[in-house]
């Protein structure tokens, strides 16, 4: 079997184990994943519970859709990531519920959107930026993740939901569960007294786990 069969198999079972748990509802939400000659794309009006392997989207390197079914609208977010970190090797977008309230939430802090309450999140995820409201595939998504210059592998889209990116597929899932678990998290605690996670804290978790 070849290497990007095996992907595609990988993304509609990825996809299919968050749609199951209620990580993605209806036609919402997208995934890609690299592959040697381009990227694989979940296609657009798709659900993540139902894909068909061969008919997931393939771009060619310069963004060019050659193969499957019309690609996400998202495509120019999730290409921004590719090209401005280079170690992506996957992008997760989700509307999953409690990052999708986050995101509504009008005293959200831009620049540390998931703050570290525990230390999956920081191992996982690391800090997250919140970015502003556009309506779904607006080409300015993909200007402003690439201004962000690779610095972030996940944010935060305004009234929107969750974007995360991994060195891999399984990696960019992991994470993304990790975050949204973390938003629950921090959205049942909000107004009690909580003791966050120190800044030393954090400096030892990425001591020690490393960041992507
Ligand atoms: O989540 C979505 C848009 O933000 C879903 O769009 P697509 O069906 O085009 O992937
Ligand atoms: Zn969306």
């Amino acid at each position: 079997m070849s290497a990007e069969i095996r992907m595609r198999d990988e993304i509609a079972r990825l996809s299919k184990s968050l749609f199951d748990r209620g990580f993605s509802v209806g036609s919402a939400g997208n995934i890609s994943a690299a592959v040697e000659d381009g990227i694989l794309m979940t296609p657009t009006n798709s659900c993540l519970g139902f894909l068909d392997p061969a008919r997931i989207s393939k771009l060619d390197r310069s963004g060019r859709h050659i193969s499957g079914d019309k690609p996400s609208k998202e495509v120019f977010l999730h290409r921004a990531f590719y090209e401005t970190r280079p170690q992506t090797g996957a992008v997760v977008h989700l509307h999953s519920t409690f990052a999708t309230a986050l995101s509504c939430l009008a005293d959200t802090d831009p620049d540390d959107c998931i703050p570290p309450l525990t230390p999956y999140v920081v191992m996982r995820v690391g800090q997250v930026r919140l970015l502003p409201y556009v309506k779904p595939g607006d080409e300015s998504m993909g200007d402003m993740i690439a201004e962000l210059g690779g610095r972030y592998a996940a944010v935060l889209l305004a009234n929107h939901g969750p974007v995360v990116t991994g060195k891999d597929i399984a990696s960019a899932v992991y994470a993304a569960e990790e975050l949204e678990e973390t938003a629950k998290l921090l959205v049942l605690l909000r107004d009690a007294p909580k003791r966050m996670l120190s800044p030393e804290n954090v400096t030892e978790l990425k001591a020690v786990f490393g960041s992507y």
